[in-house]
């Protein structure tokens, strides 16, 4: 493919100064910006941090840096340069000039990412709408290409000022379009989220850091132990998977995507959408790279994402009782036993496997933990309704009468909402 052929070059502009730990916090940027690269597919063949004394207008780099990243950019013949540091327009275009090759920043890289992993509607209409007003802001030719190489919104047209001000035109009344729609989508939310409480298994999501390892955990943990896929699943996003738990119980088990550092403001709201799925989570695993010089930085800015989400009532606000923090990469750095887990938390390696025996058992007990008691009379001959309450829940006393059956039951609180919606539905 050819998309996948894309090689590129990631520089990261560093402003600080050179202290040791200052140098390990830059590798780390580093090493996310070429992660976030890499999973649109470019193929990184060269990677650098480039020290600033100042910011220059014109290029944001040196005219000597510009020289070297020149002549790396025709070594290694890299078709794009990503710069994880924002760009005006005007530093933008002159890199290419100077470089002969596209140049990107942190926020475009960031906007193709959330394009491509957006799986709601919502999700999808709020990352156009924060590209719109990023190319709006721009107002120039920029990464068109990468955009109709992936199939993007690459509409944009030539450089002319005739051009620029039909394109102002055509962004404005998208925009305007969108807005609409969003909010069209935003009033029929309460709706799906019905629809989706049909999902007839706990749902897990998987939030955290990108690089924490959740693609990683999400793999190991369906690899081993993915159950059939019946019609359900094959309408599901591929971000979603069923599992079976040691107790036999299936779940939903679904990746969202990765918190980046730094977001951009204009990209916040973008983020958020494409968290959805996490509202309608019965359990939230934190995954955590504890190996990562900001880990505790991170695991603030994860929490207070999801405080947000909370205040905004996208989210439940008892949100933390279901939360399970996963402690990943405890190889590097020494083992599971070398790691002190934190309360309510699991210690693990996606990678060696170590921990995930414990991290399911903890999923099983924290469903359990969360399952309330409930009563219900059923009429006798809603066998299908009966049957539904023995595959999901954990039938404590029947009582079995002439007419009706009277059960006492202990069901998650979001199967008995699932199971209120039924009865409701054959009760109209
Ligand atoms: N040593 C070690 N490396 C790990 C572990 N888990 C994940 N990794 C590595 O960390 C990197 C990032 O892992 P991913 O699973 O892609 O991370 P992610 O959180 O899904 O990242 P995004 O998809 O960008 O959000 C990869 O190179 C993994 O191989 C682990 O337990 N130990």
């Amino acid at each position: 493919m050819e998309q996948s052929a894309t090689r590129a070059a990631v520089i990261l502009p560093w402003e600080r100064p050179d202290r040791q730990d200052e140098v390990r916090a830059a590798e780390a940027r580093l090493e996310e910006a070429v992660g976030l690269a890499a999973s649109i597919g470019l193929v990184i063949v060269r990677k650098a941090i480039l020290l600033l004394r100042a910011r220059r207008p014109a290029t944001l780099l040196g005219s000597g840096q510009v020289d070297s990243l020149r002549a790396a950019v025709q070594e290694d013949r890299v078709a794009v340069v990503i710069i994880d540091s924002r760009l005006t327009p005007v530093q933008q275009r002159n890199l290419e000039r100077a470089l002969g090759c596209k140049v990107i920043d942190r926020t475009a890289l960031i906007l193709d990412i959330f394009g491509e992993r957006a799986a709601t509607k919502e999700g999808t209409l709020q990352v156009e709408l924060a590209h719109l007003e990023y190319q709006r802001s721009r107002l120039v030719r920029t990464w068109t290409h990468l955009e109709r190489q992936r199939g993007g919104f690459g509409f944009l047209g030539g450089p002319g000022e005739t051009q620029i001000e039909a394109d102002r035109r055509m962004i404005g009344d998208r925009i305007v379009r969108l807005k609409r729609e969003l909010e069209q989508v935003r009033r029929t939310r309460g709706l799906h989220r019905a629809a989706r409480r049909r999902v007839p298994f706990p749902v897990v999501a998987l939030v955290g850091y990108t690089n924490a390892g959740k693609s990683t955990l999400f793999n190991a943990l369906t690899g081993a132990a993915v159950f059939a896929q019946d019609q359900l699943f094959a309408t599901l996003d591929p971000t979603m998977r069923g599992i079976r738990l040691p107790s036999g119980r299936r779940i939903i088990l679904s990746d969202t995507v990765g918190f980046i550092s730094d977001l951009p403001t204009e990209l916040v709201a973008a983020f958020r959408a494409t968290l959805e799925e996490v509202a309608e989570a019965d359990i939230i695993l934190h995954v955590r790279d504890i190996s990562h010089p900001d880990s505790t930085a991170q695991r603030t800015d994860v929490e207070d994402v999801l405080e947000g989400m909370a205040r905004s009532g996208t989210l439940e606000e008892d949100w933390r009782s279901r939360v399970i923090e996963v402690q990943n990469k405890a190889d590097l750095i020494g083992g599971r036993e070398a790691v002190h887990a934190r309360k309510g938390s699991v210690v693990i390696s996606a990678i060696t496997g170590e921990g995930l025996p414990e991290l399911l058992s903890a999923i099983d007990a924290r469903l359990t933990e969360a399952m309330e008691t409930v009563h219900y009379t059923l009429p006798v001959g809603e066998g299908a309704l009966l049957a539904w309450l023995y595959a999901h829940g954990e039938i404590t006393e029947r009582r079995d009468g002439e007419t009706e059956i009277e059960v006492t039951a202990r069901l998650l609180p979001a199967d008995r909402a699932r199971f209120d919606l039924q009865t409701a539905e054959r009760g109209r």
